[in-house]
């Protein structure tokens, strides 16, 4: 059973397709790359997956079920653009919003809840700013919480969008270890990614996408220059060491 199979997906906003006939399957316990230009879908393609915007056309299924929210086999860290960080409220707290699908949103977080967020701030270094209001985070401090949040709702699929946007060099090693780990727990982990440099060595499995998919599958086979000539066309430069880069001639 594949943890997710998208067939037909097309999305518009104010009646403009953004997705296209998006059609993926993607492979159990396996780090997957999203990647594609600015503008390509990406984020609208998880927003749609997860049901938080609406599908001009398409079915998305989980473990060949259609998807619900309500079954919670599903974490998402979203864009850290996208958050609004002065909402007055602390670290442990945000990390224990990931617990609500386990504790049922009119209960209080137990002791064992509460343990738990911390064991996951831990995970990710953060277990000292467990008080601290997320306003007062650095970006990279705040993007660990996000993480953390997520390995407390103990999904089986997790989505992120673009985890490693503003982090420090430590902080991005620290990110893809954990990716790892939770590959080695059998976790299937979407990420979507920009820098070209390092897909070929963080992602098992990569789905190229421009408005519809270029081309998906394993990284070797799939993560090319003719496929990414493709999906970047006049944007792609290379220097001479070999270095994509993307935006500049
Ligand atoms: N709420 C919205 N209303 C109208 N158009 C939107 C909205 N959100 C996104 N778009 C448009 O949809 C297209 C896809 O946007 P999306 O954010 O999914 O791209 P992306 O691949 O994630 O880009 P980036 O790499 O820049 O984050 C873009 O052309 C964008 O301008």
């Amino acid at each position: 059973m594949n943890p997710v199979e998208v067939q037909n997906l097309t999305v518009a906003y104010q009646k403009k397709p953004v997705l296209k006939n998006v059609s993926f399957t993607v492979p159990e316990g396996k780090l997957i790359g999203i990647i594609g230009p600015n503008g390509a879908g990406k984020s609208t393609l998880i927003k749609a997956v997860l049901g938080m915007i609406p599908k001009a056309t398409g079915e998305v299924r989980v473990y060949d079920k259609l998807y619900r929210a309500k079954d919670r086999v599903v974490g998402y860290v979203p864009q850290r653009g996208s958050v609004d960080w002065d909402f007055p409220t602390n670290a442990l707290d945000v990390v224990l919003m990931g617990r609500y699908g386990h504790i049922g949103w009119f209960k209080r977080p137990g002791k064992k809840d509460k343990e738990l967020a911390l064991n996951c701030l831990e995970k990710v270094g953060m277990q000292e700013y467990a008080t601290r209001q997320i306003s007062q985070l650095s970006g990279g401090q705040q993007q660990r919480v996000f993480l953390a949040r997520a390995l407390a709702q103990d999904a089986k699929i997790y989505f992120m969008d673009e985890p490693f946007v503003g982090v420090d060099a430590a902080t991005e090693r620290a990110i893809i270890e954990l990716l790892n780990e939770l590959k080695q727990q059998g976790k299937t982990v979407l990420v979507v990614h920009h820098d070209l440099q390092t897909v070929k060595d963080y992602f098992d499995h990569v789905i190229l996408l421009n408005i519809s998919v270029i081309a998906e599958g394993p990284t070797e086979d799939t993560f090319t220059l003719k496929n990414l000539h493709q999906t970047y066309g006049g944007t792609l430069a290379f220097l001479e060491k070999g270095d994509i880069l993307v935006g500049q001639k």
